[in-house]
């Protein structure tokens, strides 16, 4: 069975052109990828005030909302979860510090 952000992006990916008055998502998509990405950015912030604040309801309900924009934004400029789940698994076993040396070259 996928997991939640698998469905969760199916189910976003299908309201690409659904109606903007019955679906956040799409209301979202109608307004472009430029509101798309402001949207993210706007719920990463309250996520890190609640990380500042140290309250782990608040910050876990605020993360849930990150995942959500985020996965819109990524549907927005057509990139699949799948190949960001793959880039992830690339990484797996390498450490952090070789994949950032690595990227800066
Ligand atoms: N997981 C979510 C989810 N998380 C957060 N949000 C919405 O994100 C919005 C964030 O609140 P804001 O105050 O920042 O935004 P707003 O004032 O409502 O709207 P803006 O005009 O500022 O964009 C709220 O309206 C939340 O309902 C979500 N909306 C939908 N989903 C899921 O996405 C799927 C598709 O939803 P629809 O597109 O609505 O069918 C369904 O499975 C939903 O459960």
């Amino acid at each position: 069975m996928a997991n939640v952000l698998t469905r969760l992006a199916r189910t976003i990916e299908s309201r690409k052109g659904a109606d903007d008055k019955k679906s956040y998502a799409s209301k979202l998509f109608a307004r472009g990828p430029e509101k798309c990405a402001e949207k993210f950015g706007e719920e990463a912030v309250e996520a890190i005030i609640e990380a500042v604040k140290g309250d782990k309801s608040k910050l876990t309900e605020e993360a849930a909302d990150v995942l959500f924009h985020l996965l819109v934004m990524l549907s927005a400029r057509d990139v699949k979860l799948e190949d960001v789940y793959k880039e992830l698994e690339r990484r797996e076993g390498t450490s952090g510090i070789v994949e950032k040396q690595s990227r800066s070259k």
